[in-house]
């Protein structure tokens, strides 16, 4: 018999704050970030090289902070925070699981985690470590969406893998409108001039000049992750 290969060899992985959450009302729900994990592992037991982009929504969400006065700038470097103790967390929860993770962050904060350096990222990643970027991109008026397209393409990822609550990309916000339907395929082009709310524009835009495909999937959906690493139709994918 043949062994079945995964599609891809390296990937980033998105996992939105809010993933680590489960059914709570914010912070980190310990049966879910586990949950979470171990769908990680299965993907790492079959050779793919995994990078995270962790966000913080969780905790703390600059936006809302800007809209209730306070400072933008201040109130997105307190989500870029926000988003070190996620990855911390998730670490933490990789490692009790017998993974390696390393935790690379993009504010300098040596005293509890790693700086982000390109070279020392790809090095973990060739060793099978799984990398965990914390801080997004390290500047305030960017997502964790954008932080995922950018160390996306950074390290040479054949993917960047958007794991959240929606199963896919809707012709509308599938929450708002429930005639929307889900798209199996559609080009960056059409992602941005549609205004799809799924991603902002900033990441679709650096994902579509890279020609770095994303997938959209459902980060409640059991196995869901290994599904789209052996290449199963899952999700929606966004491609140039
Ligand atoms: N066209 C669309 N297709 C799918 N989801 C959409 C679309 N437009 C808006 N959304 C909303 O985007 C949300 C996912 O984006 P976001 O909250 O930024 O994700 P995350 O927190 O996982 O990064 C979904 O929960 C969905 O309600
Ligand atoms: O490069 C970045 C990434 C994140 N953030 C801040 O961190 C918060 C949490 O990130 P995000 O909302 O992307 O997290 P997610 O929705 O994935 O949980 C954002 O609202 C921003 O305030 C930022 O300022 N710059």
């Amino acid at each position: 018999m043949t062994q079945v290969q995964p599609a891809h060899k390296r990937i980033l992985l998105k996992l939105s704050g809010e993933a680590l959450m489960g059914d709570d009302q914010f912070g980190i729900n310990r049966a879910t970030i586990e949950r979470m994990v171990s769908e990680i592992v299965e993907v790492s037991k079959v050779g793919v090289q995994v990078a995270v982009v962790i966000g913080g929504g969780n905790i703390f969400r600059g936006v809302a902070g800007g809209s209730a006065g306070m400072d933008r700038a201040t109130a997105d470097y307190m989500g870029m925070l926000a988003t070190v103790m996620n990855a911390l967390a998730l670490a933490d929860a990789m490692d009790k699981q017998g993974l390696t993770a390393r935790v690379m962050s993009a504010i300098g904060i040596e005293q509890v985690v790693e700086p982000y350096v390109r070279p020392k990222a790809l090095q973990y990643l060739e060793e099978g470590k799984v990398v965990v970027f914390a801080a997004g991109t390290g500047n305030p008026f960017f997502t964790t969406d954008t932080a995922a397209a950018l160390r996306g393409a950074e390290i040479g990822a054949e993917v960047v893998l958007k794991a959240t609550k929606v199963d896919g990309v809707y012709t509308a916000d599938p929450m708002k409108d429930p005639t929307a339907t889900r798209y199996t395929k559609l080009a960056f082009d059409e992602a941005i001039g549609r205004n799809l709310g799924i991603m902002d524009a900033t990441a679709f835009a650096l994902c579509r000049d890279q020609k770095l495909p994303i997938r959209v999937f459902s980060i409640v959906k059991p196995g869901a992750l290994l599904r789209v690493v052996m290449g199963e139709d899952e999700g929606t994918l966004v491609h140039a």
